[in-house]
């Protein structure tokens, strides 16, 4: 790992604050993906390349978030004051609760996420207020990028206030660096993004990881 940002100043913030409802009656944060909760999963892999991890959900989800992290890496949990208000006020929360001037924001439900990705992503970063993956010159991978915490916190509350939901609002107010599909493909493959919301979609992920 290159300390051009010492590893005490990344935070991890895991996002969990969603109903799944695509995924049905269970949290798919904490469903079991080949034997692991999907969450301990996305924890597992970044703990390398993080200072400290915090965990964004719902107040009724953390007993569940905690059973599923027990004897793994510590995480803090931030939850929101106010539910349902979509991702990015999520990630507002999270970032509240971070320890590091800089944070990786990731989605629970993305069990592929490479650390060596996260580390080019800090790296990046360094000096300006967030890097974030973009695919086919088209997708901001908002969900999965770093971002300088106290300007993005800044910027999420005045996108809320503008009654903006949308993670790249107040990903556009800051000064971004992307980190195109080449400079990823460096470090990871794309499954990196691969993010899982239906049972078939789960059922397909446990298999690969089975056989891996
Ligand atoms: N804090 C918070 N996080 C959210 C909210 N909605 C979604 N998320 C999180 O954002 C990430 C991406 O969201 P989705 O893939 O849509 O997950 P989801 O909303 O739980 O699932 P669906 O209900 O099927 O859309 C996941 O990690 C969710 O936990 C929200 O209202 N608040
Ligand atoms: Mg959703």
């Amino acid at each position: 790992m290159s300390l051009e940002t010492g590893r005490d100043e990344r935070t991890g913030v895991v996002l969990a604050g969603g109903h799944s409802t695509r995924f049905g009656d269970d949290d798919k944060a904490v469903a079991d993906l080949a034997g692991t909760p999907m969450i301990r999963r996305v924890v597992d892999r970044i703990d390398s390349v993080v200072g400290d991890v915090v965990v964004n959900c719902r107040e009724g989800q953390v007993p569940a978030i905690r059973d599923a992290l027990e004897g793994g890496p510590v995480a803090s949990f931030a939850v929101d004051p106010i539910p349902d208000r979509g991702p990015m006020a999520g990630i507002m929360t999270g970032l509240r609760a971070a320890a590091g001037e800089y944070a990786l924001v990731v989605a629970c439900d993305m069990p592929f996420v490479d650390p060596a990705l996260v580390d080019q992503l800090f790296e990046r970063a360094a000096g300006h207020d967030a890097a974030v993956p973009r695919l086919d010159d088209q997708w901001f991978q908002t969900t999965q990028a770093v971002y300088r915490t106290a300007p993005m916190i800044d910027a999420c509350e005045r996108a809320l206030e503008r009654d903006e939901r949308r993670v790249v609002e107040p990903l556009l107010d800051l000064d971004y660096v992307v980190v195109d599909e080449d400079d990823v493909r460096d470090d990871a493959s794309l499954d990196t993004f691969e993010n899982v919301n239906t049972r078939e979609e789960f059922e397909r992920a446990a298999e690969r990881l089975e056989t891996e």
